[in-house]
């Protein structure tokens, strides 16, 4: 077989071997190289091999069909979205973080909508609000696949930046994600926590790092000892993973006093459950 260059980089020294055999992909494959490099193909002798295979296809693929593909391949290309995550444990500042960078879009120009989970009550329904208080309006849902419905399909499209804050409580955050930057040329920006008080990922957070363009890890301050704290650690007994709370439930630390914490905790549990069981065992 001809060993031909590749059209996308100098030394690529053959392609697949089931590209030689005319299938629907090596079609497609063979036509959307054409056109994305249709001056290479025309530049370079060595990829005669390709140019004489689409001449062979004209009567598969006319060249309107080619040249909308082109369209098509172009309009993909330039409105290719982005995913940039930020995580860490409370109190880091993801939501500081994610309202500073749409604020930032939102001065470019850029059309942004918030979206964060109906689960956080804390400071009520329709903004996010920082543990600073630095709040700005926001849709609360349930699920991410439903807003595109809430918002209205000509907005939706419209959108440019979509913020998505306490982003551990989407079951549907990877799927969302997938199609809004990878069909839809949204940039999107995710916080949430990537642990939760036992350490263990939380949500599918984790699970969009591989779509992310960037991953943003932020720590708090210990509060114990001051140190940078990259973990939360919860002050009560509940041992349910969702657990609203602020302050009064949750503390960052440093990894010395979360695992010092975490034995206090357990401790302090074991003795609260060995007494009610005595107070049971009297009544
Ligand atoms: N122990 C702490 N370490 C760091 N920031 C804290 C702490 N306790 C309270 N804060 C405040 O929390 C703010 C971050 O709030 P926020 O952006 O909502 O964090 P996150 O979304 O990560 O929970 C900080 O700017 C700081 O003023
Ligand atoms: C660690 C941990 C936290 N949560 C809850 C507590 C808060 O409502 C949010 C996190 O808020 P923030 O914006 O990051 O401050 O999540 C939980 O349900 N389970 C946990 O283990
Ligand atoms: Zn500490």
């Amino acid at each position: 077989m001809l060993r031909m260059k590749s059209l996308l980089s100098p030394s690529f020294s053959t392609l697949s071997p089931h590209l030689t055999k005319t299938t629907p992909f090596s079609l497609y494959f063979l036509a959307s190289k054409s056109i994305l490099c249709n001056s290479q193909i025309l530049k370079n002798p060595n990829c005669l091999h390709i140019k004489s295979t689409i001449s062979s296809m004209k009567p598969l693929m006319s060249s309107n069909s080619i040249q909308s593909r082109r369209v098509q391949i172009e309009a993909s290309q330039s409105s290719s979205g982005e995913i940039h995550v930020i995580v860490g444990p409370m109190f880091a500042g993801k939501t500081t973080t994610l309202l500073r960078r749409v604020q930032s879009e939102t001065s470019n120009g850029r059309k942004v909508a918030i979206i964060k989970s109906n689960k956080d009550t804390r400071y009520g329904l329709d903004s996010i609000v920082t543990h600073d208080g630095v709040k700005l309006p926001c849709w609360a849902l349930a699920d991410l696949s439903s807003f595109r419905e809430k918002l209205g399909s000509d907005a939706y499209d419209e959108l440019d930046v979509i913020g998505i804050d306490e982003a551990q409580f989407f079951g549907d955050l990877y799927e969302f994600c997938c199609k809004a930057a990878d069909h839809e040329g949204k940039t999107v920006i995710v916080a949430g926590l990537d642990g939760d008080y036992l350490r263990r990922s939380f949500g599918s957070v984790l699970d969009i790092i591989p779509l992310a363009d960037s991953v943003t890890k932020l720590t708090a301050r210990c509060e114990i000892c001051g140190k940078r704290a990259f973990f939360t650690l919860r002050k009560t007994a509940e041992t349910k993973t969702e657990l609203i709370g602020g302050a009064d439930v949750y503390m960052p630390v440093c990894r010395q006093h979360y695992v010092s914490g975490q034995v206090v905790i357990e401790e302090a549990t074991r003795i609260v459950l060995e007494s009610q069981k005595v107070q049971c065992g009297e009544k």
